[in-house]
């Protein structure tokens, strides 16, 4: 089985993005043994502070964080980071050719209950011309990137990545090595499966509770097939059902903060997401636009996310545009 890096170099990846994505992967690796360790290395629980965007840290989410900026900031190609659980962006080498954004620990209420989380991250390059240390910097549209994955720490730990020409998954074995165990995932255009958080039902849109009440009728309604759900609360997990075996996936607009476009990040979650989803052919799109074409106004911005199988995310597109 071939090396990550192997593989990359095969495939004729530039070489200062393989070293990027190599540093990228120690980080991960140290947060991946953290998380094995669980309880006996006092890792679990909830720290006393809230991040910017008002949610409680737990303890991994602020760990993760802190090993992943400073492995990335140590390395002279990265000009500097962006991160759920940094105020502003964090900046290294004044000439570093690389903006890295990462959402350190997604599905963090899981942790506790050892189920799987994960971490996502997204690589852009410093806009050409001369900038100031700023936030700005990293306002670029999620076409932009220049490779984007995760890494999602499950039973065993895999990193699925595109560097814009398809997407190949890496398990990392017990030699610490992330070894090619997918070529090529492809997300199969239809499905009977969708995620989405159910409670919150009655603060969606009429078109979305359109959508899935016409899902949830099955057989007896105007889809004329059963279809089954499911909702882990890991957008990592879920992006990875779907691209090991197809699904719909969404987090929507809801009425609970309805000047908010949604719950998930359009940085550290919605772009990264959007550009694994569209390279192994599916689609992703806020229900109503490509997700990936948003011009961002902020690096904390949210966003309504449905993703997955392309003819499924069509189908709720239209519901949303007929409606
Ligand atoms: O608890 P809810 O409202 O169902 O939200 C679950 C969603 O929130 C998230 O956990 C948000 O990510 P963080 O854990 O990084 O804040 C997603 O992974 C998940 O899809
Ligand atoms: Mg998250
Ligand atoms: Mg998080």
């Amino acid at each position: 089985m071939q090396l990550l890096s192997n593989f990359l170099k095969h495939k004729k990846i530039d070489s200062e993005l393989i070293e990027l994505i190599d540093t990228l992967m120690l980080a991960c690796k140290e947060i991946a043994l953290q998380l094995r360790e669980g309880e006996l290395s006092g890792v679990l629980g909830i720290s006393d502070n809230t991040n910017v965007q008002g949610e409680t840290q737990k303890k991994l989410d602020i760990i993760a964080n802190e090993v992943l900026k400073k492995v990335l900031l140590d390395n002279p190609l990265v000009r500097g980071v962006a991160s759920e659980e940094e105020d502003h962006a964090v900046f290294g080498n004044p000439e570093g050719r690389f903006l890295v954004t990462f959402d350190p620990l997604d599905g963090s209420s899981n942790i506790d209950i050892n189920v799987s989380v994960g971490t996502i991250f997204s690589i852009l390059e410093v806009p050409p011309g001369e900038h100031e240390d700023s936030d700005s910097l990293f306002l670029q549209p999620g076409t932009q990137q220049l490779a984007a994955g995760y890494v999602l720490y499950g039973p065993h730990a895999v990193l699925a990545l595109t560097t814009g020409d398809g997407v190949n998954m890496f398990t990392l074995a017990h030699t610490g090595d992330f070894l090619l165990t997918h070529e090529d995932v492809t997300v199969p255009s239809t499905t009977r499966e969708f995620a989405i958080n159910m409670s919150n039902q009655r603060y969606w849109e009429p078109a979305m509770r359109d959508y899935i009440g016409d899902l949830i009728a099955g057989s007896d309604g105007p889809r004329e097939q059963n279809y089954n759900m499911r909702w882990i609360a890991s957008m990592v997990a879920e992006v990875h059902r779907i691209l090991t075996r197809g699904g719909l996936f969404s987090y929507p607009w809801d009425s609970r903060n309805p000047g908010q476009p949604g719950k998930l990040r359009l940085m550290y979650e919605g772009n990264p997401m959007s550009m694994l989803i569209e390279q192994a052919g599916g689609a992703s799109t806020t229900c109503y636009d490509r997700i990936m074409e948003i011009q961002p106004e902020h690096i904390h911005q949210r966003v309504a996310v449905a993703l997955g199988s392309r003819e499924e995310v069509q189908t709720l597109m239209r519901y949303h545009q007929d409606s």
